[in-house]
């Protein structure tokens, strides 16, 4: 009442004074927080409110900014992103957030963030949760679903299967003779092998089809995919909402509240983020009691298929064959509950599309800058199919194929695809030298790590070869293309298994030229970094 009549006798000039007043205070706050703050690093300088989102947006491209400040500021710097992130870009300095210890207090990737809370991600899945009870209990389901044997089998058959579809439609497409003569073989590459990544990972994890690849060729002539284009465009809205999340999920990490709640633009856009995660949840929902019903109707004595959905539904009833009893020692005598398996399904398909996609994108630019690393590459490939070109990969190919191996683990340490990982402690502790309390969020920086000249010898060289001399092995925290300790990253043998084989079936067939061979790789990142176009020709290999 009494503050109602204190406001009440207020003119336009008292309004403005007391809003002056009241952001003279916040800035002095926040700059005594700044200058007081522990252990005060080298870093771009902060601005209330924004922290360092104007330097941000100069780059526009996370992996771009961090290389500069790292150049500008050395080995260990700190930026203000939503939060004060401490940047480490020395192999030394990640061991301890890397060490595969269920002790480490460095389990968590992020500490709870309002932003994901409202896009219904925290607490739930593995990738963003902060949650260690609720994560190692998922993590431990999608783990065991990916890591069978049978899993991989799949993975082999359709990466074959998959790869048949996408030479039918490059085959109508671009490979006629009239259409090479007049030059018009040119694709997008990136964005192809995008769809192809989708469809699989699709497949792979809840055992039905999508048909995203159809949806792309659809829109590329007139002539139409034989599946139903119902069924088409229902694929493509779904990777379209997929896309617009993946593109967009930084506002709800990077921008502070305020500005998200309260700034029209970013306001609505952020509702209609929301919005678009909702439809995926609702779909995904949607094919989860499906399956439930399916395997319900399915007599015990009858075999269930070997996708990861039905792995994790049946975890823990009596359809498991490998019934765990316990987890970090506690019990575990409950199936997952719809929620939780909608949040596994999300996180497999958020790590295993672009982070694939975008691997056999660069591969395919490296290779074709590095002549003699192709030559020795179509040499191992042919050698493995004594010159067959059209029979299927085998699991025993795979393991044959070492040198394309080592092209992709070079390929990703020159030009890592996940650039950026995080951790945020626990407990207090020393790091780089410098004592940090609990809370402390830390970025490991791994462009700049891959390319450390004390663990790398000519570290700027693209040189596959270093990975295949003898007994070779880097410094273990000096190459993260999957991450490291307990939080790495769990599908890394499917992406194996996914980039050699597409290598393969890719290259033993087609010859596969850049357009343009001056244009540098047209890139974006933010956590990972992303193709936005590799345009190529293609044709049949003499
Ligand atoms: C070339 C392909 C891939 C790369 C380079 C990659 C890289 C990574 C990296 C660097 C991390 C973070 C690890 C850490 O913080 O220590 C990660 C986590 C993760 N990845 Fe991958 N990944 C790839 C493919 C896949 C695939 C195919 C899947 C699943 C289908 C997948 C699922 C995940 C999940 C669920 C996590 C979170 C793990 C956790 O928080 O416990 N990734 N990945």
């Amino acid at each position: 009442m009494t503050l109602l009549k204190f406001f009440s006798d207020f003119v336009i000039n008292d309004y403005l004074s007391f809003i002056g007043v009241f952001l003279t205070l916040y800035v002095a706050y926040y700059y005594f927080k700044y200058f007081t703050r522990v252990n005060p690093l080298p870093g771009p300088f902060p601005l209330p409110l924004f922290g360092n989102l104007f330097q941000f947006f100069w780059y526009n491209d996370l992996k771009l900014f961090f290389i500069n400040c790292q150049k500008k500021y050395g080995d260990i710097f700190e930026v203000y992103l939503g939060i004060r992130r401490i940047v480490l870009n020395r192999p030394e300095d990640i061991e301890k957030l890397l060490m595969p210890s269920t002790k480490s207090q460095y389990l968590m990737r992020f500490p709870y963030t309002q932003g994901l809370d409202e896009l219904g991600m925290m607490g739930k899945g593995i990738l963003a949760n902060h949650n260690l009870k609720s994560w190692r209990y998922n993590r431990q389901f999608f783990t065991q679903a990916i890591l069978a044997p049978k899993f991989s089998h799949e993975a082999i058959d359709w990466t074959n299967k998959l790869f048949n579809e996408l030479e039918g439609y490059w085959n109508k497409l671009y490979l006629k003779e009239e259409i090479i003569r007049e030059n018009k073989n040119v694709l997008d590459f990136s964005a192809w092998l995008n769809r192809y990544t989708n469809d699989m990972i699709i497949v792979l994890t809840t055992g039905e089809r999508s048909y995203t690849m159809a949806g792309y060729f659809n829109i590329q002539g007139d002539e139409k995919a034989d599946h139903p284009l119902p069924i088409v465009d229902d694929s493509e809205k779904f990777v379209r909402a997929f896309r617009k999340h993946l593109l967009n999920v930084a506002i709800f990490v990077l921008l502070p509240p305020f500005i998200r709640h309260y700034v029209p633009f970013v306001k609505s856009k952020a509702n209609d983020l929301i919005q678009n995660v909702r439809s995926i949840y609702d779909r995904i929902d949607t094919i989860v009691k499906r399956r439930r019903e399916e395997i319900k109707n399915t007599p015990l004595d009858k075999p269930l298929p070997h996708d990861m959905l039905t792995s994790v539904i049946t975890a823990n009833t009596p359809r498991d064959i490998n019934y765990t009893k316990t987890v970090g020692g506690e019990a575990l005598e409950r199936p997952l509950n719809d929620i939780e398996i909608r949040h596994i399904m999300f996180d497999a398909f958020i790590g295993g599309t672009d982070t694939t996609a975008n691997m056999i994108t660069f591969i395919t630019y490296y290779i074709a800058h590095h002549p003699d690393v192709k030559k020795k590459m179509l040499e191992e490939i042919d050698r493995v199919f004594q010159g067959d070109r059209t029979r299927p990969i085998t699991e025993s190919d795979f393991h044959n194929l070492k040198y394309c191996e080592a092209i992709i683990k070079e390929v990703d340490r020159v030009h890592p695809v996940a650039n950026m990982m995080a951790r945020y402690s626990q407990e207090p502790d020393e790091i780089a030298g410098y004592n940090w309390p609990a809370g402390t969020m830390f970025h490991i920086n791994a462009v700049t790590i891959h390319r450390h000249k004390d663990h790398w010898d000519e570290p700027n060289k693209f040189n596959p070869d270093r990975w295949m001399v003898k007994d070779f092995e880097p410094y273990k925290y000096s190459f993260v293309m999957f991450g490291g300790g307990l939080r790495v990253c769990p599908g890394r043998k499917l992406a194996m298994i996914e980039l050699i084989c597409l290598m393969a079936l890719l290259f033993r067939k087609y010859d596969i030229d850049l357009v343009d061979m001056k244009a540098p790789l047209k890139t974006k990142s933010i956590g990972i970094t992303t193709c936005t176009e590799l345009l190529v020709k293609v044709k049949l290999r003499n």
